[in-house]
């Protein structure tokens, strides 16, 4: 560690804040988390670290504790010791599996969720909506982008397809991921003091599109770990990459294993619950009832039935999911009711 901080080379880690730390701490960025500690970044050089005894003290909420993506304030020392975690701009969560209910953050300062599929056999509009869905309320902004534009004659339409049936606004790009220059348009996501992560099924393009948006440097980089000794280095390595364009790439195993928790919003199907609201009964089942206007919209062909299943299944899977939460954070509570986050509604004709 040298001894001054540039807020220069904190902004290449993905840090927007304007004042350094006071009283000798430094400032860095957490990469990994061990069992035994804590792997932080700071603008230079990665480092181990332990967290101050405060963080370890029973009953504190865990979602409190340093999780990869926080910024730390640092008190130097053999090993360092993170006393401060500064404000999170915005938080990827999800509930934690276990006896007890627990939100667990998966990453923090997350400004761009690159949601990457294959314009071949790997595209699926459903699970393009599913890993938007996850990024709701988490403050970061979805991009979906389209690989493999090279290859596949029915590209344009599968990019109309998907910028017809998601939400406005919602940026698509598609991009050949091995040309430099088809993945430049990606470069307004990573700028100094932006941190994107990259998500997608296996053989989506993930490594290669990295590989490409590092340019040289990951070339230079990986020939280096070659001649090392494999695996030892390979998080420290992977865990954030500085990108020429000046911002960085967060790569965490917890983001391949999102789930839905059961407090999304599913404001992506805004338009189909706006929809429901039209059915004449208000507990209408959207199957054979008299004057149901989802019924109505898919035989007009206004709905797409394959859109309108990928709802339903998010949706039933979100209200397992609420049910779970609460009968945890109920056993958590000693037995007392919890509100209900999605009661049920009232068995009565409209007027
Ligand atoms: N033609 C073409 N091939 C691509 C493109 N993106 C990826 N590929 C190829 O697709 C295959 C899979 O790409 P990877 O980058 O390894 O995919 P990944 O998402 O990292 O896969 P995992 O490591 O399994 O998670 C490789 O053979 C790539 O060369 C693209 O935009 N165009
Ligand atoms: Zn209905």
């Amino acid at each position: 560690m040298t001894d001054a901080q540039s807020i220069e080379q904190l902004r290449h880690i993905g840090w927007r804040g304007q004042a350094l730390p006071a009283d000798g701490r430094r400032l860095a960025r957490v990469v990994a988390q061990h069992r035994a500690g804590y792997e932080l970044h700071d603008g230079e050089q990665v480092f181990g670290a332990q967290p101050a005894g405060h963080f370890l003290k029973r009953g504190l909420d865990p979602a409190e504790r340093p999780a990869v993506g926080d910024f730390v304030e640092i008190e130097p020392g053999k090993p360092p010791h993170i006393v401060i975690v500064q404000p999170r701009r915005t938080v990827l969560s999800r509930a934690a599996a276990g006896e007890r209910y627990e939100r667990q953050v998966i990453a923090a300062n997350i400004d761009y969720v690159l949601v990457l599929t294959g314009l071949d056999g790997d595209f699926s509009p459903a699970r393009i909506e599913r890993y938007l869905s996850l990024t709701e309320g988490s403050g970061a902004q979805p991009v979906v982008v389209l690989s493999k534009l090279d290859q596949r004659a029915e590209a344009a339409e599968r990019t109309a397809e998907l910028r017809a049936r998601l939400p406005a606004g919602t940026p698509i790009h598609a991009i050949n991921g091995k040309d430099p220059a088809s993945v430049a348009a990606l470069a307004v996501y990573m700028q100094p003091g932006d941190s994107a992560v990259l998500v997608g099924s296996s053989g989506a393009g993930k490594s290669t599109l990295t590989n490409t948006l590092m340019g040289s440097e990951r070339m230079a980089t990986g020939s280096v770990r070659d001649h090392d000794s494999r695996g030892r280095h390979t998080t420290t390595y992977r865990a954030l990459l500085q990108l020429p364009s000046g911002g960085c790439l967060i790569d965490t195993p917890g983001m391949r294993e999102l789930k839905l928790t059961g407090e999304e919003n599913l404001d992506l199907f805004a338009d189909i619950e706006a929809l429901a609201e039209n059915c004449r009964f208000a507990d209408c089942g959207h199957g054979s009832e008299p004057g149901c206007a989802v019924q109505e919209a898919l035989d007009e062909g206004v709905l797409s039935p394959e859109r309108w299943r990928n709802y339903l299944k998010l949706r039933d899977e979100r209200e397992e999911q609420a049910t779970l939460l609460e009968s945890r954070l109920r056993r958590q509570r000693g037995g007392r009711p919890a509100a209900k986050p999605h009661g049920p509604r009232g068995s009565r004709e409209r007027e």
